[in-house]
């Protein structure tokens, strides 16, 4: 499998209670309740983030924000069905539960991450690798909801890339701390469809670079209901997640979830 793809990975980049000993505590009707890795507990609210405006889709019209050749921001694109993706969500979770990967090398990574699909992407000390079996529980990742896919197609389309079919979706959860150093996503062995990736709850400053890893990387904010989707000439552009603010959102609590399309072969 390609190392490239490089994790935030090292100790520092843990979570605070990554050693499993809390017990989390999800407040029960909270809509990110389900969102929560066990062993974490949302620290409430910072007061700092985006604004409640963001959860609002009559507030914002969407508009596109090309960065690169072939790469663009859709802003606010998925704002209308982001209380129906986050509650999807929960149930992929509650069948997948989030954990963090152990990189190759040996790492916790500090994002929490689960799949749905017909391939999930997994890293352990084998590798990093597409599985249709998720490894905790030997059976096959839950389905890919309708809202996902439909969400995922409709931004790859409007990106200027129809016809996207995503066999994987890769869950990220991101509590405060928590980043992403640069990267690219290249276990995919169709590397003509772009990524689509969907930003929901707080929000992260994307790092987005260019095709060696050296290139400087320009840092673009995003909120909720943004979708990043890069395809052609920058489909193996290096990318990350500087470490994550603390912050209060009204849709994920304490969390940015990202949801990332795939297609896998
Ligand atoms: O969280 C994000 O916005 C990016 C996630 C990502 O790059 C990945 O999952 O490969
Ligand atoms: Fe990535």
């Amino acid at each position: 499998m390609s190392p490239v793809r490089t994790p935030s990975a090292t100790p520092r980049d843990a979570p605070p209670s990554a050693d499993g000993t809390a017990a989390g505590r999800p407040e029960p009707g909270h809509p990110a309740s389900g969102l929560r890795e066990s062993g974490h507990e949302d620290s409430g609210h910072h007061g700092s983030g985006s604004g409640h405006l963001f959860g609002d889709p009559e507030h914002e019209a969407p508009w596109d924000e090309v960065i690169a050749p072939g790469a663009v921001l859709l802003r606010r694109h998925a704002c209308a069905q982001a209380d129906v993706l986050v509650a999807a969500a929960r149930v992929v979770v509650a069948a997948a539960p989030l954990r963090h990967l152990v990189t190759p090398g040996g790492q916790t990574m500090s994002v929490a991450m689960t799949n749905c699909g017909e391939w999930g992407w997994v890293s352990d000390r084998r590798g990093y690798r597409y599985d249709p079996v998720d490894p905790a529980s030997g059976r096959p990742w839950p389905p890919m909801p309708g809202i996902f896919l439909d969400v995922a197609r409709g931004a790859a389309l409007r990106a200027g890339y129809p016809d996207f079919a995503p066999q994987a979706c890769l869950m990220n959860l991101y509590r405060p701390g928590t980043r992403l150093t640069l990267h690219q996503d290249r276990d995919e062995l169709d590397l003509a469809a772009p990524i689509v990736s969907i930003s929901l709850g707080l929000p992260a400053i994307f790092l987005f670079g260019g095709l060696q890893r050296s290139d400087r990387a320009r840092r673009f904010p995003l909120q909720h209901g943004d979708v990043a989707v890069w395809g052609g000439p920058s489909r193996l552009a290096f990318h990350g997640i500087a470490p994550l603010a603390a912050g209060h959102h009204p849709a994920t609590g304490a969390v940015r979830l990202n949801l990332t399309f795939r297609k896998t072969r």
